[in-house]
């Protein structure tokens, strides 16, 4: 672990008991749900969030907020969607996938074709979600003051093609990120429409956030597996899980080490989210060869030099040229 890593673990750990210490002596004012001193692990000490919603963060790993984006920003979001679809605009380093179920069919430009963006750093209106001020007070929650916009996507689920590729297996987001440490990392996800079970909203398994990385591969699934849709491999099916449904501006924050996953689309219509993944700008690379986590950033790796027709792009490296800071100071990324 680098020196500027071993501060940052040893400053949370620091803050997070003075946290303790001041949450055990409340106030009269105060209504207390937990009289007992605890540790927060997962969320800073802040004045944005109500005791309870910190509290739901520490033991579900997610924490929904209504309403935090404008109908109006949604829309705008939308219509940049839209022009890149239609190939209006061209956005360099902008990932465009197609579902596998229609990959190898003839290229049609229209947003019926796009299942999802990724990498949007470049493109200025889309870019503007991640520097939301709303979405950063929340963030910061998380990350503390320095902010890095590691990843950006823009899913356009689209209606089942008939095999269950709409499906996103249940997986950890930290399975794909070579940063540390993990409680500094957090994801926030917008629906830019209604978003029901009908049309696959997200899917969590509360609390998994306590629990260790899981081994990730390509699930078994008859109709095909988009690619780098990796799920956790010993998924058990009888962990209480919760469908997120949520109205167009609703934003879930979470934890990347929570399960989740979300299920067909089963509508004529395309369910669109947009997403940041944030880290604080303390995060530092680590070493992923002999880990898990090897399986996809040989993918990656593979992929990324293809792309940029170049002879050696580390994992890490391919993390640090698309992250941008949002706020404050990049330390260490
Ligand atoms: C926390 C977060 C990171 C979690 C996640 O995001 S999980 C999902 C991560 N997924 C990704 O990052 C996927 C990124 N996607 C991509 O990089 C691209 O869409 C590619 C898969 C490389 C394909 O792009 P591109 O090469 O431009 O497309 P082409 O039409 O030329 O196809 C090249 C070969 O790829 C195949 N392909 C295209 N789309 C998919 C797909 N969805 N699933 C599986 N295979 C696919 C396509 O059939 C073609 O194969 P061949 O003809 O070479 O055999
Ligand atoms: N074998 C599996 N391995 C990993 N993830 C899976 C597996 N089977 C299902 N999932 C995931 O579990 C989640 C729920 O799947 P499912 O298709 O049942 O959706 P659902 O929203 O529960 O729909 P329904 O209302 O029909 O139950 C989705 O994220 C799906 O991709
Ligand atoms: O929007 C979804 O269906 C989930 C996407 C997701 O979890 C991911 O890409 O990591
Ligand atoms: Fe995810
Ligand atoms: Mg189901």
């Amino acid at each position: 672990m680098s020196q500027a890593a071993e501060r940052l673990r040893l400053l949370s750990g620091h803050l997070d008991r003075h946290a303790a210490v001041l949450r055990a002596a409340p106030t009269s004012t105060q209504t207390v749900t937990h009289s007992y001193p605890h540790r927060f692990r997962y969320s800073l000490d802040n004045s944005l969030l109500t005791p309870e919603q910190r509290q739901f963060y520490e033991e579900n790993g997610f924490l929904l907020i209504k309403n935090l984006v404008t109908e109006d920003d949604v829309n705008k979001f939308r219509k940049a969607f839209e022009r890149i679809c239609l190939k209006e605009v061209s956005v360099p380093g902008l990932v465009v996938m197609r579902d596998v179920a229609i990959a190898k069919s003839e290229f049609v430009p229209d947003q019926k074709a796009v299942s999802k963006i990724q990498d949007f750093q470049e493109d200025p209106e889309l870019f503007r979600y991640c520097t939301l001020p709303q979405i950063l007070k929340y963030v910061e929650c998380f990350t503390g003051p320095n902010i890095m916009a590691m990843h950006t996507m823009l899913i356009n689920k689209p209606p089942d093609a008939g095999k269950k590729t709409s499906r996103h297996p249940m997986h950890q987001d930290l399975h794909y990120f070579p940063f540390r440490p993990v409680d500094r990392i957090v994801c926030s996800w917008t629906a830019m429409e209604k978003v029901t079970r009908q049309n696959g909203c997200l899917v969590v398994l509360p609390g998994t956030h306590h629990g260790t990385l899981l081994v990730h591969d390509y699930p078994e699934w008859e109709g095909g597996v988009n690619k780098m849709y990796h799920g956790v491999r010993d998924y058990d099916p009888n962990h209480p899980r919760v469908h997120l449904e949520m109205e167009k501006g609703d934003t879930v924050f979470f934890h990347p080490l929570l399960i989740h996953g979300s299920g067909m689309n089963q509508t004529e219509g395309f369910r669109k989210a947009i997403s940041c993944h944030y880290a604080s700008g303390d995060c530092y690379y680590i070493d992923v060869k002999g880990t898990t986590q090897e399986n996809i950033a040989n993918e990656v790796k593979e992929i990324a030099e293809r792309r940029f027709d170049a002879g050696d792009i580390s994992f890490q490296d391919s993390w640090a040229f698309r992250g941008r800071l949002v706020q404050g100071e990049r330390v260490s990324m």
